[in-house]
Order: structure tokens, then C-alpha cells, then sequence
């Protein structure tokens, strides 16, 4: 045998040593994986399902959903595994399945998938785990008690306000309102304001570089996610796409830290602000070790709160003006409940006593987040073996909560593609299971925003539509989703508007 020869058998029996508890647990992670269902379609080393991602995020969208539906319809399997590229992705798709994860005290870890948001995020609340998880979840929790979200509420009627000037200013003019825009520029305006204390002003100023960047580096994050060759930081770095995310992360974080600092000043020389910002909170808040937060502590919870708190509402918004304005009986029902508790004041700002009364909208935003969820699809990563529905579920799988599938799956939702927000009124909403509807998450990982959001939406729509009557043109199979980290319209939908008094 010659010398090259045996070195080598050398080599490879050392590494074999070295790593064979890896080698041993990866064979075991395979072979369990093999066992689990999956859809029949073909998948090839390397690239496993992905070549069916090509095309835009619409594309994607409409491929995966449909995928998912027809396996569901063609099976009834609650879970089933997809390859991107060399790594599985376990889907939950049955209340069941996603129970396993979401209530579970162990897989609280996010998946591999979250790392493209840590250069702007860094390691806040959305993508923390572990120990730091638990301790900013405790220190977080206090922004959303009742006396904040009051003056939150104050800041939501102030910004509608404007919304609704401009809504009026353009339908005057009879130019179109394009419903999606005014959302999300109002709920960007209201996001900046209660997160920082501070208005970036989107509703009057769509081209400012704050706006645009965020936006821009979303869009980039989604291609990451789902184009595994860019998942390799070195070489994603090198490409005109890599730079460019380098100079949107430096806008973003630039402004948000030029923002804390003042605020931090602000606090020194004890100068009274007006209201509270969540910021305020983070400033104040002292760890159980008696430390406060660093500056880069504060900027990833508000990069966080940025990020996670107003595209979200501004696409749950969106769509249930959609609905409301494809469904003049259920529009009829929440004029006549705007009616009892505001009478015909149109301009009165509501009370957080008053918005607590609009039952029937409360329930029409939750069929609306069940159609369509603002995330349609979240993800964990499994820290220990457990089972699912029958099949053993190795440690370190990534496992998505397709909730998007799940709202839309016939074994839970009757009829599942109709609107019918009578689904969640008292009477029908005993005995469901708490993890058919999880648009919010659920568990200890849930949405912390969930009350704020509903709040939102609540001010917005219910102003809105005290004033108007909204009539939606495009019919729902025509509309393309795209649905990455938002599910929102690809296209502006075809939504105008009517006075109330004219009708
Ligand atoms: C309709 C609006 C909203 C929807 C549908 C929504 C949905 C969700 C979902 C599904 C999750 C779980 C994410 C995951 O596991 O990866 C989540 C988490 C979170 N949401 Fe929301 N969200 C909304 C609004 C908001 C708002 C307004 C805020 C802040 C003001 C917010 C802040 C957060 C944060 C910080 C987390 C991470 C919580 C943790 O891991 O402890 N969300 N949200």
C-alpha cells in the first residue's frame, strides 16, 4: 500500500472518529426524516423543491398555497415535509400538528430562516432565544399595559386623522384612493410614533429614505429566504445585491439609533415628554441583575417593533376593507353597529370604552386575518424529539406553522374560502380549538402587539367607514398574494369609495 494510500485511510478513519457522534445523529435525523409524508412531486439532490420557486413572490406564493391545499384535500395528512434546497422544512398544517410546536415550553428556538433578519434585527424579541428571549419578553410585556395602550390609542386617532383628511382631499378631487397605500402609510406613521416618539411623517412624505429602505431590504430578505444560494454571507456580501442591502441597513439603523440617542438625552435632562413611547419603556427598564439596557439592547427591540408593527396591521387592514367592501351585508351590519355607538358623528375620535364596543367589526378583522393572515408562514426549529400526529419528529428539524394552510383547511373551517365573520361570534366560537386560529401565533411565543393591532384596526376601519361606504371591484380568484413575510396584494386592489350620506 502505498504512503498516499495510507494516509489517507488515516485521515478518513481520524475524521471518522472524531465526528462520528455527528455522522451517527445526522444518519438518524435522515432516516426519520425519510419516514415522513411528503407531496408527490419530484425533488433532486442539492435543490430538493426549490427549481418550483422560481418566478416572483406572487409566483411562490400561489405555488406553495396551492401545493399545500391540494395535499391537504388529497391525503388529509396534517404535516408533511418539503426540501429547500439540501435542508428539510417540516409544515404544520392541522391545528394538531401546530399545537406540538407553538405550546411547547422546548421548541421556543426560531428557525434557520430568521438569521437573514439578524443584521437589522440583531437578536430582539421576534428572533431572540433562549434565556434572552425570556428576559425581554418580561421586560417588554409592560409597554402594552392598559394606561400605554391608552395613550397609544391617542396617537392612532391623531394619525387616522390625517389619513382621513388626505382620503377626503382625494376623493373630492375624484382622484383614486389607492386603500392599501393609506393603510400602511398611516400605520407606518402610528408604528413610528408609539415605538420611538417620533414621526417619520410617511402619510405626507411617501419618498422619505427611511420609508424606501425598509421596504427595499423586506424585499431582499424574502429572496433570501427562499434562494438558498444566497445563504452563504461571504459570498451574498460580494454580489450588487449584497452591497445594497449593506446601504439600506445603514439607513435603517442610522436613523433609528440617531432617534434613541436624542431620546436618551432627552431622559438625562429629565425634560417631561408628552406621552409614553415604547422606547420610553426600554430606557426605563432595569434587568433582574439590576443592569440597564445598552443602546444597541434598545435599537434591536425598536428595529423589532418597526419591523414586525405596522406592515403587519397595514395588510390585515387592507384586506378586510376588501372583504367589507365585496360583502354589502356584512358592510350593512358594521354601519349599523357604527351607527348605535357614534350616532352621526362622523368626526368624534372613539374611546378605547367605545372601540370596545364594535363586536361585529372585531369579529369581521378576525375572519379577514383568517383568509388571510398578515405571516402567513412562521417557523421553529425543534430542540428535542417529539411526536406529531403519529410520526417521530427528530431533534434539530425546521419546522414551519403553514398558517395560511391551516385557516384554509377543510378538515377545521367548513366551507374554509367563505367570508363569514358570523364564525366568530360568541355562540360559534365556543369549543374551537385555540389553535385553528392562530393569525397572532400562539402559546408563549405569540404576538405581544395582538391587542395593539386589533386596536389599530379598529380605529382606522371604524373611521373609515363612518364616513364612507367601500366598494371592492376585483373578485377574490383574480387577486395575486404575494406572501413571504406579509401576505398582501401583488397589485393595488380596485377599492373606491362612496359617502354614506349620498347613498
Ligand atoms: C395584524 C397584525 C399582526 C399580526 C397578524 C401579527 C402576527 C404575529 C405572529 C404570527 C407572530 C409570531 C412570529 C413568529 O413566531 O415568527 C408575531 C410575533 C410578534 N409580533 Fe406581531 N403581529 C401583528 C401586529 C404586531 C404589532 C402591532 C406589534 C408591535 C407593536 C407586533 C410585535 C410582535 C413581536 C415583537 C413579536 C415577537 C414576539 C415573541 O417572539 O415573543 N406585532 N406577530
Amino acid at each position: 500500500m502505498s504512503i498516499v494510500v495510507l494516509a489517507a485511510v488515516f485521515l478518513l478513519s481520524t475524521l471518522l472518529v472524531t465526528y462520528w457522534k455527528e455522522i451517527k445523529e445526522f444518519l438518524r435525523f435522515r432516516k426519520m426524516i425519510a419516514k415522513l409524508p411528503s407531496p408527490n412531486i419530484p425533488t433532486y439532490p442539492l435543490i430538493g423543491h426549490t427549481y418550483n420557486f422560481v418566478g416572483d413572490a406572487a409566483y411562490f406564493f400561489h405555488y406553495i398555497s396551492s401545493m399545500a391545499k391540494q395535499y391537504i384535500m388529497e391525503t388529509k395528512n396534517k404535516l408533511t415535509i418539503i426540501w429547500l434546497g439540501p435542508m428539510p422544512l417540516l409544515m404544520a398544517l392541522h391545528p394538531d400538528t401546530a399545537e406540538v410546536i407553538l405550546k411547547s415550553s422546548k421548541h421556543m428556538e426560531k428557525s434557520y430562516v430568521y438569521t437573514f433578519l439578524h443584521p437589522w434585527l440583531g437578536t430582539g424579541l421576534l428572533t431572540a432565544g433562549g434565556e434572552k428571549w425570556k428576559q425581554r419578553r418580561r421586560l417588554i410585556t409592560p409597554s402594552f399595559h392598559f394606561d400605554i395602550l391608552q395613550d397609544f390609542v391617542d396617537v392612532m386617532n391623531e394619525q387616522t386623522q390625517t389619513m382621513i383628511s388626505k382620503v377626503d382631499e382625494k376623493f373630492k378631487s375624484g382622484q383614486k384612493v389607492d386603500i392599501n397605500k393609506v393603510v400602511t402609510m398611516c400605520a407606518l406613521d402610528i408604528i413610528c410614533e408609539t415605538a420611538m416618539g417620533k414621526t417619520v411623517n410617511a402619510q405626507s412624505n411617501y419618498d422619505s429614505a427611511y420609508v424606501k429602505s425598509l421596504y427595499r431590504l423586506s424585499d431582499i430578505i424574502q429572496l433570501r429566504q427562499k434562494t438558498p444560494i444566497l445563504w452563504w454571507d461571504f459570498g451574498f456580501e460580494k454580489l450588487k445585491i449584497g452591497l445594497e442591502h449593506k446601504d439600506l441597513l445603514r439607513v435603517l439603523h442610522d436613523f433609528t439609533k440617531s432617534v434613541i440617542t436624542q431620546r436618551m438625552e432627552t431622559h438625562k435632562s429629565s425634560k417631561v415628554t408628552k406621552r409614553m413611547a415604547f422606547l420610553d419603556v426600554l430606557l426605563h427598564a432595569v434587568t433582574e441583575d439590576g443592569e440597564k439596557l445598552s443602546l444597541s439592547d434598545i435599537q434591536e427591540e425598536v428595529d423589532t417593533f418597526m419591523f414586525e408593527g405596522h406592515d403587519t396591521t397595514a395588510a390585515a387592514m387592507t384586506w378586510a376593507i376588501y372583504y367589507i367592501g365585496s360583502h354589502p351585508e356584512v358592510q350593512k351590519r358594521i354601519h349599523d353597529e357604527l351607527d348605535k355607538v357614534f350616532g352621526d358623528d362622523v368626526d368624534r375620535n372613539p374611546t378605547m370604552d367605545e372601540l370596545k364596543r364594535l363586536q361585529y367589526l372585531e369579529q369581521v378583522t378576525k375572519e379577514a386575518l383568517r383568509l388571510c393572515p398578515s405571516v402567513p408562514l412562521i417557523a421553529r426549529v425543534t430542540t428535542e424529539d417529539c411526536e406529531m400526529d403519529g410520526y417521530l419528529i427528530p431533534k434539530g428539524t425546521q419546522a414551519a406553522i403553514f398558517i395560511y394552510a391551516l385557516h384554509h383547511n377543510p378538515e377545521v373551517w367548513e366551507e374554509p374560502e367563505r367570508f363569514d365573520p358570523d364564525r366568530f361570534n360568541k355562540e360559534n366560537s365556543i369549543g374551537r380549538n385555540p389553535f385553528a386560529h392562530i393569525a397572532f401565533s400562539a402559546g408563549p411565543r405569540n404576538c405581544i402587539g395582538q391587542r395593539f393591532a386589533l386596536l389599530e384596526e379598529k380605529v382606522i376601519i371604524s373611521k373609515l367607514l363612518r364616513r364612507y361606504v367601500v366598494v371592492s371591484h376585483n373578485k377574490k380568484e383574480d387577486i395575486r398574494m404575494e406572501g413571504d413575510l406579509i401576505l398582501r396584494p401583488a397589485d393595488p386592489l380596485n377599492i373606491s369609495l362612496k359617502l354614506r350620506s349620498d347613498v
